[in-house]
């Protein structure tokens, strides 16, 4: 695919022409603002806001889309800059949710005043991969 770094891995059972023409839209190297992980089994961005008041308002609403879809980012958030990442664990890959949800962060954003993000440091992407670790299997469906 032209202007992919990276290929996409998609979670088991996605429809993937659709799910190809809605991350081509979301990516950075197509004009959106999201790029895969390096496994491309994921999509990752930071957002930045003038104040943490603002930054937790974004948040608090992205939470309430996760719990209207039952997905979960890996994110973390220091004062004015939060940084998202979409991934599902079960099964692992992007699936339509990760899809959905990031374009969902990108109008939420929109509606909470988002200024320009700094690139995404290392700092607060180990913080959203320890929070990962730390929270264990999240995500295999309960029998
Ligand atoms: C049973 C339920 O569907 C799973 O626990 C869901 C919940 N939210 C999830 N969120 C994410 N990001 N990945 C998952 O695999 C996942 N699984």
């Amino acid at each position: 695919m032209a202007g992919l770094q990276v290929s996409p891995r998609f979670s088991k059972g996605t429809d993937e022409a659709t799910a190809l023409s809605s991350l081509q839209s979301l990516l950075s190297s197509e004009g959106g603002r999201w790029t895969l992980t390096s496994e491309g089994e994921g999509l990752e961005r930071s957002f930045k806001f003038k104040t943490f008041a603002k930054t937790w308002d974004f948040m608090t609403a992205v939470s309430l889309q996760c719990k209207v879809k039952n997905h979960h980012p890996e994110w973390s958030n220091v004062y004015n800059t939060t940084f998202i990442r979409w991934t599902t664990h079960n099964p692992k890959g992007l699936s339509t949710k990760d899809l959905e949800l990031a374009s969902l962060c990108d109008s939420i954003a929109k509606d909470f005043g988002e200024v320009e993000p700094e690139p995404v440091t290392c700092e607060i992407r180990n913080l959203a991969d320890s929070a990962t670790v730390s929270a264990g299997d999240c995500c295999t469906p309960k029998k």
